[in-house]
């Protein structure tokens, strides 16, 4: 199965019931402007962004004379990707580059580093991973198996090391290679833990201090957490000042409107996508294919 299906597949869910309005009846009238804004409300989009994009494209259906419903799906996929901001740069291509993955427990940010340590030796760029999660034994021995499985060089401490102190290890050990691409994994925290969000902070500051490569804040986000992932997203984002994001998970049962409620409500660009558990599951970030997978593209 290629990615793309694999997405199809993860977003079938919110598909269906955008489908059944376009099936409806065809004709575009009241009741069908009212099903499209509910059904992308209940889709996680939230109810602001689902009222400003059906009122969109109402102007654009009158103003182009789109009168039934088949005409108005692609127009609803372009007008649902312009929300999603562009990202200025790639962190995981643009090099030299450190990139800290932060969120919260199960999100995926360890699957993730593996999966981009693995793109970055195809690419023939020269990769590290940094285990700043240790907190837990097992976290250090998963990262591990991810840099065997992708032929990159795991940098951590023992267990109970402190985290900054072994991010500024890796940058330094780092940047004596003159390595690309260095990937540091994070222990996952609750948003509302306020202890462990200082204790990331410092992390985060002690490695933005210490690199002279740009470094990028990314949250890892687990595209089945539904409407709360807003609120742990802008947690994470008001203490750490994040630069993008990262949505997992996204060949589940996921919806996906919550990717696009994260995205546009706090202009954070999305680099990448998960689609599965293995090493290929990881796709690049395309607005428009993600939209189109999420309204369907008619008959
Ligand atoms: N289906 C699917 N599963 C994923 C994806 N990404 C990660 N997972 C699974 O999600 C679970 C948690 O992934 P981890 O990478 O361990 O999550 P983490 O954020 O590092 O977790 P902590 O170390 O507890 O903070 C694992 O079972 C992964 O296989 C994805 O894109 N799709």
């Amino acid at each position: 199965m290629g990615l793309l299906d694999s997405l199809k597949v993860g977003l079938k869910r919110s598909r269906e019931a955008i489908n059944e309005i376009f099936y409806m009846g065809g004709e575009v009238d009241e009741d069908f402007w009212e099903d499209l804004e509910d059904t992308l409300v209940m889709g996680d989009m939230g109810a602001e962004l689902a009222l400003r994009v059906t009122d969109d494209l109402r102007d654009r259906a009158a103003r182009e004379n789109l009168t039934r419903a088949e005409q108005i799906r692609d127009a609803l996929a372009q007008r649902l990707a312009a929300e999603f901001p562009e990202a200025a740069r790639d962190p995981f291509t643009d090099v030299p580059s450190c990139v800290l993955f932060v969120g919260i427990n199960g999100a995926g940010k360890t699957t993730t580093v593996g999966k981009l340590a693995g793109r970055a030796r195809e690419a023939g760029l020269s990769c590290v991973i940094g285990g700043a999660d240790t907190f837990r034994a097992a976290a250090i021995e998963q990262l591990q198996v991810w840099g065997e499985r992708a032929g990159v060089e795991v940098i951590t401490r023992e267990r109970g090391a402190d985290p900054a102190s072994v991010c500024y290890d890796v940058v330094e050990a780092a940047e004596k290679r003159a390595v690309d691409l260095v990937l540091i994994d994070t222990a996952g925290r609750l948003h509302t833990s306020s202890d462990l969000m200082r204790e990331l902070a410092k992390v985060v500051g002690v490695t933005r201090k210490r690199s002279s490569a740009p470094v990028s804040v990314v949250l890892v986000i687990d595209a089945t957490t539904g409407q709360n992932g807003l609120n742990q997203a802008r947690e994470f984002n008001d203490a750490l000042e994040l630069d993008g994001l990262i949505v997992t998970k996204l060949d589940g049962t996921a919806k996906g409107g919550i990717a696009l409620a994260i995205s546009s409500q706090l202009g954070l660009p999305i680099y990448r996508i998960g689609v599965g558990e293995s090493l290929d599951d990881l796709q690049t970030f395309d607005a428009l294919d993600f939209t189109r997978a999420l309204v369907g593209e008619g008959m």
